[in-house]
């Protein structure tokens, strides 16, 4: 894999793909750790003369948080005290222009990479090498700088496609990510793993993988109620909505998974809803749950507080409006002077929200679903694609 340690980059055409998806509250993009690390990252390539356009995703198709790169662009001019020119077409000349004024330094960003069709197949790099978008762009550019690590799990156009007709480099943070998670899969081998978020069906091959070390799965978040209507208890409203979403996909695998490690599994005893605090079994129909109970995240937290190591991959409830599960979890990791480790690009936003510093823990991550696969031992698309 190359690196740009090894390169000058003064006068360099960079198409730099970052992983700027963030999380959105009322519609603005927030300036989470994700943002800060791209934050150096353009800088660095800034600095260093090249002509940088910056490409990255914002979410996905018919999801709510799928919008506009612009306020991204706003955001990241702010941050670099700079014009950051907005490329809102992929097609038109506009492109092709803006590259050709750039100065040395001069920044640009491409509107959401996944507003093209063609960018979402999950193919080879030899395929996404002939989509449209990347012939026909790859011309303006010198050089191709994969630096979304987070985004590595996805075969997409913008992730493979470019390394066919390029010569590619890894960013600073795709190098860094695979250097900390390569050590971070050697040296976890026992203590706590704490499961959470919306994408339970992400989570059955970590699960698998470390299952045999670790002493404990702590499953609170979606995952959490996923694994108790397995088990046949009653969710109210918050069971159709999840089957309404299709995430519920791993249900069987993950009951198999609890039924042959009972002793390590700790689900919920209670949860939150809006009105407040219930016992499992106690929640009316109309009532969505949205966090894991004070009795719940009181035993989550001793249980971590208790551990020589943590890994925690999604928080435990709908932090944005419902923090306090999530927070006393997060909390006690931070307390615990083992090793402890946070991965998801919302999880990796805790440390700011709950007022935190990144060296209260070992490593934050900004991966969720790269980071769970690489701990699963899966191949990542991307970095392959960057390997060959
Ligand atoms: N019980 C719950 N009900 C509804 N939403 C939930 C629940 N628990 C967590 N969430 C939502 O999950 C989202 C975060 O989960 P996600 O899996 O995306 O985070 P992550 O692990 O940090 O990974 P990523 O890198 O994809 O952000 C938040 O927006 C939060 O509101
Ligand atoms: O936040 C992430 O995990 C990455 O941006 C990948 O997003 P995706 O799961 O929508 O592909």
């Amino acid at each position: 894999m190359q690196s740009l340690d090894d390169i000058d980059l003064e006068g360099e055409r960079v198409i730099l793909r970052t992983d700027l998806n963030l999380p959105v509250e009322e519609g603005e993009p927030q300036k989470t750790v994700r943002f800060e690390r791209y934050l150096e990252t353009i800088e660095e390539l800034s600095d260093r003369g090249a002509k940088v356009v910056v490409v990255a995703h914002q979410g996905r198709p018919a999801r709510k948080d799928f919008l506009s790169l612009e306020k991204h662009s706003e955001i990241l001019s702010d941050s670099l005290g700079k014009e950051v020119s907005f490329v809102p077409s992929f097609f038109g000349p506009e492109l092709g222009e803006t590259v050709a004024r750039m100065q040395e330094g001069g920044v640009a960003m491409l509107e959401n990479i996944r507003f093209l069709s063609e960018e979402l197949q999950n193919a080879s790099p030899e395929r996404h090498a002939n989509d449209f978008f990347v012939q026909r762009i790859s011309k303006y550019f010198d050089i191709y700088v994969d630096d979304a690590f987070s985004a590595a799990h996805r075969s997409h156009g913008s992730m493979v496609g470019f390394t066919e007709k390029l010569d590619s480099y890894a960013g600073p943070i795709m190098e860094k990510e695979l250097e900390s998670c390569s050590k971070i899969r050697e040296e976890f081998d026992s203590g706590v793993l704490v499961l959470g978020g919306e994408k339970p069906s992400d989570l059955t091959g970590i699960i698998n993988e470390l299952i045999g070390s670790v002493d404990k799965v702590l499953l609170g978040g979606i995952p959490g109620e996923l694994a108790l209507i397995a088990e046949g208890k009653d969710l109210g409203e918050k069971q159709d909505w999840i089957e309404e979403k299709g995430l519920d996909s791993k249900k069987e695998e993950l009951l198999e998974l609890i039924e042959q490690h009972e002793e390590k599994f700790l689900l919920p005893e209670d949860v939150a809803t809006d009105s407040g605090n219930y016992e499992v079994g106690e929640i009316s129909q109309e009532e969505m749950t949205w966090d894991i109970g004070e009795t719940t995240a009181e035993k989550f937290a001793e249980e971590i507080r208790n551990a020589d190591a943590v890994m925690m991959k999604g928080p435990m409830g709908a932090f944005e409006e419902h923090p306090e599960g999530t927070q006393k979890v997060v909390n006690a990791i931070a307390e615990n002077n083992g090793f402890t480790v946070l991965g998801g690009g919302h999880t990796s936003s805790l440390v700011q929200r709950f007022d935190h510093e990144l060296d209260e823990f070992s490593h934050v991550s900004i991966a969720g679903g790269a980071f769970v696969r690489f701990m699963s031992g899966e191949k990542l698309p991307a970095v392959e694609a960057l390997e060959n």
